[in-house]
């Protein structure tokens, strides 16, 4: 046979196919084609007929027997132009895409041929002309075998694969039929191979592409000088910038390809980068330094991109800024996130203090040192309407008095001896529409007492050695860890002042009325003080409870890092817990000290204490006078054989220095049981002494 003889039902698909058998066929062999919709011959030609599709045979045996001329009958296997895919590979996982052609099955078959290829990341859905448009999915893409024309009108852009080919075994059954697939076996399977090469040619050529554009991607990012993170969903990272490792401290680990769970313990942080619902910006303490994350998410890529900034540099580029605030870093680092624990005192405290944000009102913070009073006073200033404005600190314990008044109010030229050529502007003019933080406020004297007054009363300051009065608008937030009414009793602080302070109050409880908060704060400074996980055993958490923490929380967080420093693995033991030396006693004067290797005891006998000046001596000393009165008044009551109840214990106050509302002696009462002086029993008990009560009593 020398003769091959092509049906295809249209035309477009004939001259597809035979130019594509041309390329396989020798010259002598003749090749002849129809389109079955065009022309058809009379009779049925010789040679070996070559039909296109099922389709077409069907068609054509309304004009001949086809069954008698099986043996010179080839149908052909059609597959799909691997040329034309190359877009197709392209396209996001996912989209939705019609697959066009004429009639039904058609448009089936060819979403299957796709499918064996392996083309299976889109979401190909059949159309074929007569479908109702409104019953499919729109798709902003149309795939199709040459049938443009049928494409509907919402698809946006076409994509023509051209028709089917003629799939590898239907040639070599053709070669075959004609007898020349051995001499033919070279120039035919040269052919296939030149199409895999062309192929790997092309993904070689992209891989190198995606290659260079990542590196340059790469290149890019790391040039930010950004700390950059990003990852998808599952936390799998793709894009991790030095800077993330040195702000994370993970050393010079690859983090390509790790998780994010991985390698972030902080849980605050954590769920924070992995909730990727809502693009969200908070500050957070990473490594010492408040850092801002920036996260959103990519729908395209689906990917999330964090970006952390250091605020003070974040600042420091921040034109709207005033030049002087950022030289000096005149800026609170805090929010209220930043304050730790879910005690119902500090609890109450954070509340107090937002609600307080919200109001212009000044505001005394009491507290012993260490409970984080300029970690509150920078929360409400972040919180309050000047949070754009700056937050300056000032700590008067550590400045000489006249010093104090300089910096404070400033002065003129000529003030005094060694004052600046030209004056000086002082803090409060500075801290202009922000606020100033006044530390330790017990400790300024008499003199400067009356010139704040002056700038709490009239929200003006005059300069030293000046007449010039100059209004300031500065909220002032004041702190102390003395008793400022026991001052202001004494006659060493003006009680006109101290009203003036204490529009706005709140007390920082010490962290042994909330000892509850002691786990929490040790995870929190775990968390921003180690790159890894610390487990820190029971006993030590016992231990840590036991004691007083007069230093409290910065006591704790000094602790904790000289156990971290000390600790050889991954766990905190008894044995890393310091030598009592190392914890802070409560005051200079103490009757007895520790005596064993577990620290401070509860026993302790001090005076004094920072923050509440009227200790008992030989007493305990967290109970002040009012708690020692109630004590005696429950004594009495008991005496008498009566319940005490809060109504009889209000009652019983009247008249007394230390009248209280019931509701009040409720507070003190729970206080008291906090501190171990009170049992309360329900029924017929009511509160009752406790042994070390008793004791101090008799
Ligand atoms: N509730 C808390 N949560 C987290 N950290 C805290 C908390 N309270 C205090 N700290 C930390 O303890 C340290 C001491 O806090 P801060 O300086 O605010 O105390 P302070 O009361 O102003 O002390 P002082 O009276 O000695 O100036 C800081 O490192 C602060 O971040």
């Amino acid at each position: 046979m020398n003769k091959v003889v092509l049906f295809a039902g249209t035309d477009q698909t004939r001259e597809t196919l035979a130019s594509q058998l041309k390329e396989y066929l020798p010259d002598y062999i003749e090749l002849s084609s129809f389109a079955i919709d065009e022309y058809l011959p009379e009779q049925l030609p010789d040679g070996l007929i070559v039909i296109s599709s099922r389709l077409a045979y069907e068609e054509l045996l309304e004009f001949w027997d086809l069954d008698k001329i099986s043996s010179r009958l080839i149908i052909a296997r059609r597959t799909i132009d691997f040329d034309a895919l190359d877009e197709l590979f392209f396209l996001p996982e996912g989209s939705p895409v019609i697959f066009v052609n004429d009639v039904k099955e058609a448009a089936i078959n060819g979403i299957e041929a796709l499918e064996e290829v392996g083309l299976d990341h889109l979401e190909l859905i059949p159309f074929y002309p007569g479908l109702d448009e409104n019953e499919i999915q729109e798709a902003r893409l149309a795939l199709t075998p040459g049938e443009v024309d049928k494409v509907p009108g919402f698809v946006e852009e076409v994509i023509d694969i051209g028709p089917r080919l003629m799939d590898y075994t239907t040639i070599v059954s053709i070669l075959n039929s004609l007898g020349i697939l051995e001499n033919q076996a070279n120039r035919f399977s040269n052919k296939y191979l030149q199409k895999i090469i062309k192929m790997g040619k092309k993904l070689a050529h992209s891989a190198r592409e995606i290659n260079r554009l990542n590196s340059q991607l790469n290149q890019i990012i790391n040039g930010l000088n950004e700390a950059v993170l990003v990852y998808n969903p599952e936390g799998k990272i793709s894009v991790a910038t030095g800077q993330v490792r040195e702000l994370l401290d993970l050393g010079d680990k690859d983090l390509q390809g790790r998780a994010v769970q991985d390698i972030i313990y902080r849980k605050d942080l954590l769920s924070f980068l992995m909730n990727i619902e809502q693009e969200e910006k908070e500050i957070f303490a990473l490594g010492g330094t408040s850092t801002s994350v920036n996260k959103f998410y990519l729908s395209e890529s689906d990917n999330i991109i964090a970006v952390f900034q250091n605020v003070q540099e974040t600042l420091a580029n921040n034109r709207q800024l005033k030049q002087d605030l950022i030289n000096r870093g005149y800026y609170a680092r805090y929010t209220f996130k930043d304050i730790i624990g879910t005690s119902n005192k500090i609890k109450k405290a954070r509340r107090v203090a937002k609600k307080l944000a919200e109001t212009e009102l000044t505001i005394l913070l009491e507290g012993e040192t260490g409970t984080g009073k300029e970690l509150f006073a920078g929360a409400i200033h972040n919180a309050s309407n000047r949070r754009e404005g700056p937050f300056l600190a000032v700590n008067f314990s550590a400045l000489h008095d006249d010093l104090i008044e300089s910096e404070l109010f400033g002065y003129e030229e000529g003030a005094f001896t060694g004052a600046k050529k030209g004056g000086k502007a002082g803090l409060f003019e500075q801290a202009e529409s922000g606020t100033i933080f006044l530390d330790e406020i017990g400790d300024v004297s008499k003199k400067v007492q009356a010139r704040l007054l002056r700038v709490l009363q009239e929200k003006e300051v005059m300069r030293i050695g000046s007449n010039e009065i100059k209004p300031v608008d500065v909220r002032i937030i004041a702190a102390t860890n003395k008793n400022i009414a026991s001052l202001v009793e004494a006659g060493e602080f003006r009680q006109d002042l101290y009203y003036r302070l204490k529009t706005g109050y709140i007390r920082i409880p010490p962290l042994r009325e909330r000892k509850g908060d002691i786990r929490e704060l040790l995870d929190y400074f775990i968390e921003i003080e180690s790159a890894h996980k610390i487990e820190i055993t029971n006993e030590v958490i016992d231990e840590l409870l036991s004691y007083n923490w007069y230093g409290n929380v910065r006591e704790l967080k000094n602790i904790l890092n000289y156990m971290l420093a000390v600790s050889d693995d991954n766990y905190l033991t008894l044995e890393d817990i310091p030598d009592p030396g190392f914890f802070q006693i409560g005051s200079q004067e103490k009757s007895r000290v520790f005596d064993d290797s577990t620290g401070l005891e509860d026993s302790v006998v001090v005076k004094g204490s920072p923050g509440y000046a009227k200790s008992l001596a030989g007493l305990n000393n967290d109970l002040n006078k009012e708690e020692l009165y109630i004590l005696k008044k429950i004594k009495e009551i008991r005496a008498e054989g009566d319940l005490v109840g809060r109504k009889t214990l209000a009652e019983s106050l009247k008249g007394s220095e230390y009248e209280l509302t019931e509701y009040q002696v409720r507070n003190r009462l729970v206080n008291l049981e906090d501190k171990g002086y009170l049992e309360r029993k329900r029924g017929r008990h009511g509160t009752l002494l406790s042994g070390k009560a008793k004791k101090l009593l008799n």
